[in-house]
């Protein structure tokens, strides 16, 4: 066959960039027509004075590694900047891509709720939590994912997390990792924050598996646990899970270059943890490993049981577990990191709090149940206070499915809609929407539980657990484990106090956010010393 010729391969080549530039000059032309038709104007633009915009692009990226470098604050200082001017704004990223970021409830609704066929979580967040997620709840879009959440929708009812056998365990286990008190009732000055990991992970896989990987008991007092096999598998499972957290972080924070995030130890970790998984799916799905089970663990239920009655597919229950554990355990121990350092640092809210405890759960009463945390009211509005103040996903965002509109934000007023092309990723801060002193009043920035007893706070002002669709699935699963834990530990000990130096509210933002400089405490056994 002969060869082309240069002028034929270079005349194909211009054949095909004219119909490119003929394509996209009719799109925008047809995007323009539905902006106008829409009402739509332009939202503030931050991108920068660059000609080229990837030059902005870096530019911002720029600024945000200084901020980074000496010690600012990426959300306050760095995100928080775009909003100095208008509460939704369009921005260059360091790709070159152009994207919208709000802090608007408008906005806010419109993607999660009023307009959620439009806005999905997009292509990109699919890829960077596939390697160890596959298809699950957690990383799906459209059909697949509906088809996910209707799955779970019932296995996060009352009845369930009303299960509290194993949290009890685990919140014991957590009072008894503190270690002994001293003469004057104080327990040594502990880093608190691993063992609520512990905790979170010990009380998730039990509500998973059926049994826990006991990872408090191993971590603080290895010599009671007494099978070697299973020690070395939990703590192996805990190593490798630590790790693909991490490299699952820089995968999020690498945008569309979270490829470059990966790596043998990433792979290697991942097998691991999908083998370890699947040790319990083939347990359930297998009859005789069934029982064998149901005859060595008290636990009445477990999420994957409940899974397999409705699909046998091994792949599709291993990926589903571990989306749960993904989801539910950083951010559940967040939420008490940030509770315990709080009630660090604001006395007359730890004793208002453990006065409310005390009230409704005296030591030695009835067993702690789903309803009574509901109705013990100060407990309710501190975790809402820490939720509001210390939201675990404070950063998050949407791709456009479609050509559409957000309600609110263009032109010179921000009052007109905005126009979005499909592919469009418009991100969002719950945890700046959280502190915005026109909602929430010049003491926004305090941490005043009370508020949440002076009046009806507007639905999309407060979303630490998001809303819509797609509404967190473990909420009242969280709710209640860290509410119990909070019951216990104020039951047992009258006084908290912070040790060490360090910038205590300091965050750590990854998948999850966190305090950055750990929660270092001490505690005051109630009733004095030893
Ligand atoms: C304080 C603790 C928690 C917080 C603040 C939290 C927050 C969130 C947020 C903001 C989302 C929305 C993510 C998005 O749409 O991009 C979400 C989704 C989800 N959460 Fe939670 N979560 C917590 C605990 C849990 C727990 C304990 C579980 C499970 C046991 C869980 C399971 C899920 C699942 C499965 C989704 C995905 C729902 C879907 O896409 O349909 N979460 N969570």
């Amino acid at each position: 066959m002969a060869a082309f010729s240069l002028a034929q391969v270079g005349f194909v080549a211009l054949g095909l960039l004219l119909f490119k530039i003929v394509y996209e000059i009719i799109k925008s032309y047809n995007f323009a027509r539905f902006a106008k038709a829409n009402g739509c104007e332009k939202p503030h633009n931050v991108s920068g004075s660059w000609p080229f915009s990837i030059i902005n692009g870096w530019q911002r990226l720029f600024r945000f590694m200084d901020i980074v470098n000496n010690g600012g604050d990426v959300i306050e200082d760095g995100f928080g900047r775009l909003f100095e001017h208008a509460n939704t704004v369009q921005a260059t990223q360091f790709d070159g891509s152009v994207e919208i970021d709000t802090i608007e409830p408008a906005n806010i609704q419109a993607m999660l709720a009023t307009q959620f066929k439009d806005f999905g979580m997009g292509k990109m967040r699919i890829n960077q939590f596939y390697p160890i997620l596959g298809n699950s709840i957690f990383s799906s879009d459209g059909s697949d994912w509906e088809h996910s959440r209707s799955l779970f929708r019932p296995q996060f009812n009352r009845e369930q997390i009303n299960d509290m056998e194993e949290t009890e365990q685990a919140a014991q286990q957590l009072i008894n990792a503190l270690g002994p008190t001293d003469s004057t009732g104080w327990t040594k000055g502990t880093e608190l924050l691993p063992l609520l990991y512990n905790f979170t992970l010990d009380t998730a896989t039990a509500f998973l598996f059926g049994e826990s990987v006991n990872s408090q008991a191993i971590n603080t007092s290895p010599q009671h646990h007494t099978n070697p096999q299973e020690t070395s598998q939990a703590k192996q499972f805990m190593a490798d899970f630590e790790l693909a957290s991490e490299y699952m972080m820089h995968r999020i924070r690498g945008q569309s270059l979270y490829w470059l995030a990966d790596g043998l130890p990433f792979r290697r970790a991942v097998r691991r943890i999908r083998a370890f998984t699947e040790h319990f799916v083939q347990r359930v799905l297998d009859p005789a490993a069934r029982e064998k089970a149901a005859a060595t663990t008290s636990k009445k239920y477990n999420l994957l049981a409940a899974l397999a009655t409705e699909t046998q597919d091994r792949t599709e229950l291993r990926n589903q577990t571990l989306a749960i554990l993904i989801a539910g355990r950083d951010t559940t121990a967040g939420l008490l990191g940030w509770s315990f350092e709080r009630l660090a640092l604001h006395p007359d809210v730890f004793d208002k709090l453990r006065a409310a405890i005390l009230r409704d759960f005296p030591p030695g009463g009835e067993p702690i149940t789903f309803a009574k945390l509901k109705a013990c009211r100060y407990l309710q509005h501190f975790l809402n206070e820490v939720l509001r103040l210390h939201p675990n996903v404070p950063i998050n965002n949407r791709t456009t499915t479609r050509p559409t509109t957000l309600p609110v934000g263009g032109g010179p007023t921000q009052t007109s809609p905005i126009a979005l092309p499909a592919n469009r990723t418009v991100t969002f801060s719950v945890y700046l929407l959280h502190r915005r002193t026109d909602l929430w009043g010049p003491d926004a920035l305090d941490f005043r539980p009370e508020r949440w007893g002076e009046g009806k706070i507007p639905a999309w002002q407060f979303l630490p657990f998001s809303g819509g669709p797609r509404i967190c699935l473990g909420q009242q699963f969280a709710l209640t484990e860290a509410g119990y834990v909070l019951v216990r530990m104020l039951q047992r000990f009258e006084g908290v106090e912070g040790v060490g130096g360090g910038e205590r509210l300091r965050k750590g933002i990854g998948l999850t956010m966190w305090p950055a400089e750990g929660v270092r405490v001490r505690f005051r056994r109630a009733g004095g010393g030893e």
